[in-house]
């Protein structure tokens, strides 16, 4: 009789799904009663599994156990941290689109710290303001990071240390940077992608998904084909729940509803007007919820 694992996803391909259990790694199918359950395995699930005796290929899923949380695009459950990628140019920095980032994140509990790249591509001012906007998400507690030039082996190092323990995903704009980031941050990951691709492929059609790697005692995932378009899935009465400096005051507002427009005695308006709170934050909040109330309730179906 084999015994039971327990470890997690970190790669699905053709049908197989690796299972990594500290440094092994092994290789298995789901099995029967997984294959009849709704619930399809994706990386970062913990799962139970039953290896073969020489314990490295064809063993069998079981179970997939309960998720803390799961982003659809890419597919990745259990995400404990998000480190948010935005260039300083090409393309533009974007508040807005940083905010709705940001807000997508809130949704599933994951509160992200910020990387800016093309340090190098902006102009002393560009940089300036950029850096003046970041340290107010600093003190909303997104943390970030940035380096002059870019990927000093100190902001890589910061940037690593925060991986124990997590898996923490890289997401933002395409073309932002987060695969050249990824690759100064894990030494060696596109020759260990280049060579499970290689190993796999034996001259049949290879489905690849998002990967996790482990780097400093973590996992991490490049998480590319996010769309902007995507990233407001939330009810237009829950949107402000997704500004943690509007919650942080939300108490202080006269009534306990407080969309914070068009009430009186708004703490979160008091806080904009006093400056304690970013008035583009308050403004991409206000934008949001009209798109939000703009679109038609196709999700309110069920
Ligand atoms: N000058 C400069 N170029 C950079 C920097 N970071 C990334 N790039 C370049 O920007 C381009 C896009 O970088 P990628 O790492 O592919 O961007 P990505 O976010 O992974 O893009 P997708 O895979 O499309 O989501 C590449 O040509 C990189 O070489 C940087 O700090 N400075
Ligand atoms: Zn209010």
């Amino acid at each position: 009789m084999t015994e039971t694992l327990k470890g997690r996803v970190i790669r699905q391909i053709s049908g197989y799904y690796d299972i990594a259990v500290g440094d092994q790694v092994y290789r298995t199918r789901g099995r029967g009663q997984l294959r009849q359950s709704k619930l399809r395995p994706v990386v970062g699930d913990w799962v139970a599994f039953t290896p073969t005796a020489d314990g490295h290929s064809d063993g069998s899923m079981t179970q997939v156990l309960p998720r803390q949380n799961a982003l659809v695009r890419p597919p990745v459950a259990n995400v404990d941290a998000a480190i948010l990628v935005v260039a300083a140019v090409e393309p533009d920095f974007s508040l807005n689109l940083l905010d709705r980032f940001l807000v997508y994140l809130e949704g599933k509990q994951i509160h992200a710290s910020i990387y800016l790249t093309k340090t190098d591509l902006a102009t002393p001012a560009q940089l300036a303001q950029i850096t003046t906007w970041l340290a107010g998400y600093a003190e909303i507690g997104y943390a970030s990071f940035h380096s002059e030039p870019p990927f000093a082996p100190a902001t890589m190092a910061a940037v690593q240390a925060t991986f124990a323990d997590k898996l923490t995903i890289f997401t933002g704009q395409t073309g932002a940077g987060k695969s050249t980031l990824l690759n100064h941050l894990v030494p060696g990951l596109t020759q260990a992608t280049g060579a499970i691709s290689k190993a796999l492929n034996r001259g049949k059609h290879t489905t690849r998904t998002t990967e996790l790697f482990m780097a400093n005692g973590g996992l991490v995932a490049d998480t590319p084909g996010f769309s902007s378009l995507s990233l407001l899935d939330v009810e237009l009465t829950e949107l402000r729940d997704r500004f943690p400096e509007f919650v942080a005051v939300a108490g202080q507002c006269k009534f306990r509803g407080c969309q914070h427009v068009a009430e009186p005695a708004c703490a979160v308006k008091a806080a904009v007007a006093a400056g304690t709170i970013m008035p583009s934050r308050y403004e991409n909040y206000l934008q949001f919820r009209s798109e939000l109330a703009g679109k038609r309730p196709v999700y309110r179906k069920q």
